[in-house]
């Protein structure tokens, strides 16, 4: 596997001015500034090979927009390196730039409203010097994958918020990068339309081999799309590695599902947390140094019929470290 992405020590310190409140002040910022520094993103470091989904998360302000802009070259950094299809990114050269897209929200759309999707798909081509033969394979691909068929010749002011989505996708991808950075693709799309991107990115990567750094604050994406995850929390990069391992990893407690043959059923909570009871079956939540403990005693104590271990749910794993940090 080829390393299409090799990130170094990457760091980014924001200056913001700081002002207090009031005419006063406001006066004397303009002789006086004064700056706070922000810490948005420290010593970070990864690869990513190439035709990887790589799904980059964290809590509100964890640096994951930052790094993105870093890495498609919108933003220089305060230090370290970034070297993205061999190119450092932040000297924005033409070849990288025309090799790569980094696609905010879900509906990347712009340019004026009068012309038709078609139109705009041919400026596109222009802007991006795209041979015709190129400009027509792409542009198959991308009608069908999104069912485009019906939409070129539209204007873009006549498209529906889910039409949008999709001609702003087509736009983004007439070129063909190598590499996407999309973030928070199914970020205001309704169940049909995220159902939809999501089948789109997967599709996409598969047909095209594009390597793909995504950011998303709902779990079912990175869990739909991406093997891999890269945690960030407070500029830091946290976890690298495998999606399945991480709740393993993260979870300060595990699920235990036991069903019984017994006629009548044990006080549960004496085991562990209750999260889901039946006749017969319950699923409870217990702290992972007591788990050996608490099945020795339930296999002792009941006639267990069925015992099952698992990792919590994904969703409610990262709700607990988004608030609670990572221990
Ligand atoms: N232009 C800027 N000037 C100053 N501070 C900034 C700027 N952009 C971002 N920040 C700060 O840097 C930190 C990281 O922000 P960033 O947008 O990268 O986080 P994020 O992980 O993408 O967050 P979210 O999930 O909320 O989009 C935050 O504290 C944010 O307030």
């Amino acid at each position: 596997m080829v390393s299409v992405i090799d990130v170094k020590d990457l760091r980014m310190v924001y200056r913001a001015p700081l002002r207090e409140e009031g005419l006063r002040a406001a006066l004397v910022s303009v002789f006086h500034r004064t700056y706070r520094e922000i810490y948005a993103v420290q010593e970070v470091s990864f690869g990513v090979e190439s035709g990887e989904v790589v799904g980059f998360i964290g809590p509100n302000g964890a640096g994951k927009t930052t790094t993105l802009k870093m890495l498609s070259g919108i933003l220089h950094p305060t230090s370290g390196g970034v070297r993205a299809l061999g190119y450092i990114p932040w000297r924005r050269e033409s070849a990288f730039l025309r090799q790569i897209a980094l696609i905010r929200g879900s509906q990347p759309l712009s340019g004026p409203g009068e012309l038709t999707v078609l139109d705009s798909l041919r400026f596109q081509q222009l802007i991006y010097e795209v041979s015709d033969p190129d400009f027509k394979k792409n542009l198959a691909l991308l009608v069908e994958m999104l069912d485009l068929e019906r939409l070129l010749q539209r204007q873009l002011r006549a498209l529906s918020l889910g039409e949008r989505m999709r001609c702003g996708l087509a736009l983004a991808l007439i070129y063909q990068p190598r590499i996407l950075f999309l973030d928070e693709p199914t970020l205001g799309l309704d169940v049909t339309a995220i159902n939809m991107m999501r089948r789109f990115i997967a599709t996409y990567s598969r047909e095209t081999g594009a390597t793909i750094l995504l950011t998303s604050h709902y779990m079912a994406d990175v869990e739909t799309l991406c093997k891999r995850i890269l945690l960030i929390d407070k500029g830091r990069l946290q976890y690298d590695g495998e999606l399945e391992e991480l709740a393993a990893t993260l979870s300060s407690y595990k699920l235990l599902k036991v069903a019984i043959a017994d006629e009548v059923d044990p006080d549960w909570s004496g085991y562990g947390e209750v999260v889901e009871v039946e006749e017969h079956k319950v699923a409870l939540r217990v702290q992972r140094e007591q788990v050996a403990a608490v099945t020795a005693r339930l296999l002792a104590e009941c006639a267990v019929s069925d015992l099952a271990i698992e990792n919590p749910p994904l969703e409610r794993v990262m709700d607990q470290v988004y608030r609670e940090g990572i221990a």
